[in-house]
């Protein structure tokens, strides 16, 4: 396909997502009925439609309007892409820029429109980051970096950049944690790699990483919201644990065995019904279903589709997931809260109400992870008994 076909591609894929599509099905429509495309093809077609997610307002801007079309043209003048040549008529290429649309308009000012967040969000990012709140509205709209945990139960960092190295993908020691690297070339490889496929590396978010490295020592460690089971995974490569995974849905984790074989990791799942039997737990992990506004690069049609009514119904969830797992605790343990969310009322608001309706405990750690080249945003928490 040529750039301008490609152009064209977004442009269709958006405005199957504009009649109520996610991106993720939209993409995978396109790609089904256009066997004609390649990987190539298809990885920047959804470039395309990811950089105007995560910037949609500024592309709006941009391209004088929120039709997909415009939202393409905005995206690419603002990137400072040849217009002419990729609207060029030709081929499968978008028909030329009228002149209205050919007019560029002056750089936006409005700050709503520069961080690239709905109004009823700006406030909520300024009352939890502070001074913080415009550089992390702006790491939001880059390209998420790519991550691997090093599975350490199989390799050790060093030897896994080597062998990573030999497949054609450069990766290095990520700041975050001891088992995190950042691939700065070849990320495309990943998944067909021997050191993917053979269980030495996963991928995982550099932070989610950090919140697992810094969990307690304790023996029985249940993942209370396991979901596909990259944390669980994770703490199975770590020595002396005994991992147990349990997901309200359990669908979720029906890829876990799998890569736990692949890891050579030991996770034990529990349905909702053998938990109560399996307790009391040393550690329990609760990483909570959350807006995932700290991934907002890499799942960017979340910051268009939360609302607030979606998010007290969030906040809601977590409370009860906190209830149901401090009931499953030891008198010793550990009660591990973490979020993928940058929102207050997602995290200390959530350890406080906690706090407030369990007198007798206390949190002896919080830590909120930034979002930048080391990982996404994250918040964890460790509530104890006094
Ligand atoms: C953020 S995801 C977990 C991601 C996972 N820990 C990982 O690292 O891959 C949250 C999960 O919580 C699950 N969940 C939602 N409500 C729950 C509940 N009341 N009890 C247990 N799990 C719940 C969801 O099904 C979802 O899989």
């Amino acid at each position: 396909m040529t750039p301008g076909a490609r152009v064209a591609a977004a442009i269709e894929v958006l405005h199957d997502m504009s009649e109520g599509l996610a991106a993720e099905q939209a993409l995978t429509r396109w790609a089904r009925r256009s066997r004609f495309a390649g990987s190539k093809d298809r990885a920047a077609i959804r470039d395309h439609v990811f950089d105007v997610l995560r910037c949609k307002r500024t592309a709006a801007h941009f391209g004088q309007s929120s039709t997909p079309r415009a939202l393409l043209i905005g995206i690419l003048r603002q990137q400072g892409a040849d217009l002419d040549a990729l609207f060029s008529g030709i081929g499968h290429a978008p028909q030329p820029l009228s002149e209205a649309e050919a007019q560029a308009p002056l750089p936006p000012e409005e700050e709503a429109t520069l961080w690239n967040l709905p109004d009823w969000l700006i406030p909520l990012f300024k009352e939890a980051l502070g001074a913080e709140a415009g550089t992390t509205a702006m790491a939001l709209q880059e390209r998420a970096p790519i991550f691997l945990r090093v599975n350490i139960a199989k390799i050790d960092r060093a030897a896994a950049i080597a062998q990573l190295a030999g497949e054609g993908i450069t990766a290095e020691v990520n700041p975050l944690c001891d088992t995190a690297l950042s691939v700065t070339e070849g990320a495309r490889k990943i998944r067909n790699s021997a050191c993917y496929t053979e269980g030495l590396v996963e991928l995982q978010d550099a932070a989610s990483q950090a919140v697992v490295a810094t969990l307690p020592t304790g023996v029985k460690l249940l993942d209370y919201c396991a979901g596909g089971g990259g944390k669980a995974l994770a703490v199975a490569a770590q020595q002396g644990r005994q991992v147990f995974a349990h997901d309200i849905d359990p669908r979720r984790m029906a890829d876990l065995s799998a890569r736990a074989e692949r890891a050579g990791a030991a996770v034990t799942q529990l349905d909702s019904d053998a938990l109560p039997g399996a307790a009391p737990f040393d550690v329990i992990l609760c990483d909570a279903p959350c807006s995932g506004s700290g991934a907002w690069r890499r799942a960017a049609e979340g910051k268009w589709t939360l609302t607030a009514a979606r998010l007290a119904e969030l906040t809601a969830i977590q409370d009860s997931i906190l209830d149901e797992a401090a009931g499953l605790l030891g008198d010793q343990g550990t009660l591990a809260y973490a979020t993928c969310s940058l929102l207050r009322e997602e995290n200390e608001d959530r350890v406080a109400a906690f706090l407030a309706r369990h007198p007798g405990w206390r949190c002896s750690d919080q830590h909120r992870y930034a979002v930048g080249p080391a990982g996404d945003g994250f918040f964890a928490a460790h509530l104890m008994r006094d």
